[in-house]
């Protein structure tokens, strides 16, 4: 906690990329603090034209209320960077951060050409003082390139760089931003530090709002997501343990979780994490272990990537096996392909993989998200079976084209299915009519729950051969 609140009121916000987490922490500060004004600019139109439509360009629970008590007040978006940047007290870099596909540190380190852009685009445009704020999730020491480039400006303008790593979690993002259990700030210079403490301070209680130095910051972001991601492959490998041994891995997670050492989050057995930031944060705390001389340090976490994908793969390896050894031509539905409920975001779901191992045993899938695309559920199927130079060759192609239906709902992708999969967790799945679906199903009906989701001896009751993950 910090002794001395700032005599800097921060007046106008801007925050670079409006994206999952630009688009909702603008718009809760925006809603907290009606005195700031808040403005949201983005390269791509398309995403600054949704954001200003009724049809908002990210599904999250409560928040299109928000946006729409504050659009037009003082939440603005727009394309317009270079004005809003320098017109603005603060500006946060909330870009994307994706592992690099290219060069040095391929595969792990993350790509910052992104956020060097934004550095170089403020050095640019910006007037007077600016606190410019990492939001993005960064490797450790990145704030001193960024001070660098900024320190390079020919503007005259001078600059405060401060660590302000998001904990949100997609699907709770406006709970988790309204009552978060920390909002952390790294930084240097504490009359920044406290210009961000008071415009956070308008609604979060002062003991949450933890100060550190810069690295620390930096770190720390990474460090819980490699936290949370690794409970949840210690779990999965426990279930891979149960399933051999006739242990139910459900039991076994409130057992250790009600030790109040362990807790009880975090420990729901799954197909495999999925989302943009667990498996892309992960490899680039292993990158920089590497970096840094660490390789055993950076092979103990390595592992937690692997184990996920050995989920992924395990879960399809299941089906396949109980299924009579092989799934040709057999239509399965695939009951949710976000990477966790209450979210339309799919990037990395184990849904993707799940679709592309069944496809290639050239099963028949039969898809249906109540928040996805079919279009975007294309893309990253098609993006996902293309080879290393990008090309889908003949027999895929089909196999997309002739193997896969877009499904209005989950009855509908279970109609005359051998199997369905179901592989996000979304509470409508819970209340179908299973009677009337396992009618309409080939026998015997296989269910292979993915989640855990739905009631097991209810089902068997029912007449399901049912497969949960881990018992
Ligand atoms: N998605 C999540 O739930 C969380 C993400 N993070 C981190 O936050 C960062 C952003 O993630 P997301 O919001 O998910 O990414 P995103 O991909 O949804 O949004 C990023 C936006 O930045 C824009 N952009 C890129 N370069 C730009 C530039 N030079 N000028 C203006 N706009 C530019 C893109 O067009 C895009 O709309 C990443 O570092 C991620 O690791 C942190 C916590 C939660
Ligand atoms: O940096 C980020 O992007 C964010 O990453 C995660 O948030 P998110 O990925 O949105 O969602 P989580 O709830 O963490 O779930 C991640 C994945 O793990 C899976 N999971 C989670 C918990 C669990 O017990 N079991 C499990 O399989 C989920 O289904 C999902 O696929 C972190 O929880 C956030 O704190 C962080 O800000």
């Amino acid at each position: 906690m910090l002794k001395n609140p700032s005599p800097i009121a921060v007046k106008k916000i801007c925050c670079i990329g409006a994206g999952y987490v630009g688009g909702p922490t603008m718009a809760m500060i925006a809603k907290q603090c009606p005195h700031i004004q808040v403005t949201v600019v983005d390269i791509n139109q398309q995403r600054i034209d949704e954001w200003n439509s009724e049809e908002l360009p990210i599904y999250e629970p409560g928040l299109h209320e928000i946006v729409s008590e504050c659009r037009g007040k003082n939440l603005t978006f727009t394309t317009d960077v270079d004005e809003t940047i320098r017109d603005a007290d603060m500006v946060f870099i909330s870009v994307n951060t994706p592992t690099k596909t290219f060069g040095v540190g391929a595969g792990r380190a993350a790509n910052l050409e992104f956020v060097e852009k934004c550095a170089r685009k403020i050095a640019e445009v910006s007037i007077g003082h600016k606190i410019v704020v990492e939001k993005s999730t960064l490797p450790v020491r990145t704030a001193e390139a960024v001070k660098t480039i900024l320190s390079n400006s020919t503007t005259g303008a001078s600059f405060d760089v401060l660590s302000n790593p998001e904990f949100l979690a997609e699907g709770t993002a406006v709970e988790d931003l309204i009552s978060p259990d920390r909002v952390l700030i790294g930084g240097e210079n504490e009359t920044a530090i406290n210009a961000l403490v008071e415009v956070y301070a308008n609604w979060v209680p002062r003991e949450r709002l933890l100060t550190t130095n810069l690295w620390s910051s930096e770190l720390s972001k990474l460090t819980a997501n490699a936290f949370l991601a690794q409970r949840v492959s210690s779990i999965n490998a426990i279930s891979a343990l149960c399933e051999a041994t006739g242990a139910d891995v459900d039991e076994v997670s409130t057992a250790i979780g009600t030790d109040s050492r362990i807790g009880p989050k975090f420990l729901k057995a799954s197909v495999g994490f999925g989302g943009s930031c667990f498996q892309k944060d992960i490899l680039n705390l292993v990158y920089l272990c590497e970096y840094f001389g660490l390789p055993e340090v950076a092979q103990y976490w390595e592992q937690v990537v692997t184990m996920n994908d050995h989920q992924k793969q395990r879960f399809v390896n299941r089906m396949v096996r109980t299924m009579f050894n092989t799934v040709s031509d057999k239509r399965i539905a695939i009951w949710g392909f976000a990477f966790k409920k209450d979210t339309n975001d799919i990037r990395e779901s184990a849904a993707i993989y799940v679709c592309r191992d069944l496809l290639m045993e050239k099963a028949k899938l039969a898809i249906y998200d109540p928040q996805v695309k079919p279009e975007q559920m294309r893309a990253a199927l098609e993006s996902v079976m293309q080879d290393e130079n990008g090309e889908l060759n003949a027999m895929k192609r089909e196999l997309l084209d002739n193997n896969v239906q877009y499904c209005d709902n989950g009855a509908a992708a279970a109609d005359d299915a051998h199997a369905i999969a179901v592989l996000t967790e979304w509470d409508e799945f819970k209340d179908c009519d299973f009677e009337a679906i396992r009618d309409s199903m080939k026998q015997p009906a296989f269910v292979f729950d993915g989640r855990n989701l739905l009631k097991h001896a209810d089902l068997c009751d029912k007449g399901f051969t049912y497969f949960g993950i881990g018992f």
